[in-house]
């Protein structure tokens, strides 16, 4: 298991790029057969990916790292498949998984196993996971159960659809809020204009992009803002003091996924344009 520490932001100002890369950036989660993971100091997330190829491969607890005889003994998960369609087997349950569907699993399920429908075509599981106090109820989300809110202007290059899967109106978790952003095609930004959440930290995983494409992802303070050039499939840690915004050289999906103080998704600072430096 792969673990980050959190940084202090005047420290994080004296980065160069690939301390940058190497404290934020998880750049390999799809490993066939493997269950890749990184764990952060920042809000404990965990981070992680499941290419499951021709066999189950089981969410298993780094016992070491995290001091647990399974996963979920002290916390919650929510997952979301980013690939072809699979299975996700929680406790014995069989929850079928298509494309950009949703699974939240609650404290305490002992036995998780992902599968491909067809290797040749195989799912991608993305999971975030965060520590959790009580058991919520395990509960799958289509995104067409998802709420939507749609969100920019052509004009400003930043058209998108942001799907709730996991928050205080829907699926309920004790810190967990998770969803997913699909930019309408020809729309390049995100979260722009930008905004910090002192009481969350936040994951960004982007996917459904081409493989010579790039996104410039902003991070840092408004004042000393930086840039990391992420690729297909790859996750940035935001901690709570960092914006988390991007343009792409082409369009693209992304996943967030906040922990924290609270879960309230309208509690965010919001950064005005004039500020950012
Ligand atoms: O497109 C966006 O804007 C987002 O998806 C914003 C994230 O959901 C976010 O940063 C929530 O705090
Ligand atoms: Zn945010």
């Amino acid at each position: 298991m792969d673990i980050r520490y959190a940084s202090h932001p005047d420290e994080v100002k004296s980065f160069d790029t690939s301390r940058l890369r190497q404290e934020f950036l998880m750049e390999s989660l799809f490993v066939p057969n493997e269950l890749t993971l990184t764990y952060t100091h920042v809000d404990r997330f965990i981070v992680g990916g499941v290419l499951p190829m021709g066999q189950a491969v089981l969410l298993e607890a780094d016992k070491k790292e995290m001091g647990a005889d399974f996963f979920l003994e002290r916390r919650e998960i929510g997952i979301i498949n980013i690939g072809g369609s699979g299975t996700v087997s929680v406790d014995g349950t069989i929850y079928s998984m298509d494309s950009k569907d949703g699974l939240y699993i609650g404290l305490g399920a002992r036995e998780v196993a992902f599968t491909s429908d067809n290797p040749n075509e195989p799912a991608k599981f993305y999971l975030n996971s965060a520590p959790a106090h009580r058991t919520y109820l395990t509960v799958k989300i289509a995104i067409s159960e998802a709420s939507p809110n749609h969100l920019g202007s052509i004009s400003n290059s930043n058209e998108r659809t942001i799907y709730r899967y996991i928050h205080t109106g829907g699926v309920q978790s004790c810190q967990l809020v998770m969803g997913m952003t699909l930019l309408k095609p020809g729309n390049m930004w995100n979260t722009m204009p930008c905004h910090t959440h002192n009481r969350r930290s936040e994951i960004y995983f982007y996917f459904d992009m081409p493989s010579d494409g790039v996104v410039f992802h902003y991070m840092g303070e408004p004042q000393e803002t930086r840039h990391l050039v992420v690729r297909n499939e790859q996750a940035i840690i935001s901690p709570s003091w960092s914006i988390h915004s991007g343009v792409g050289t082409s369009s693209y999906t992304f996943i967030w996924g906040m922990a924290g103080e609270n879960q309230t998704f309208e509690d965010m600072d919001a950064v005005a344009m004039k500020d950012l430096r």
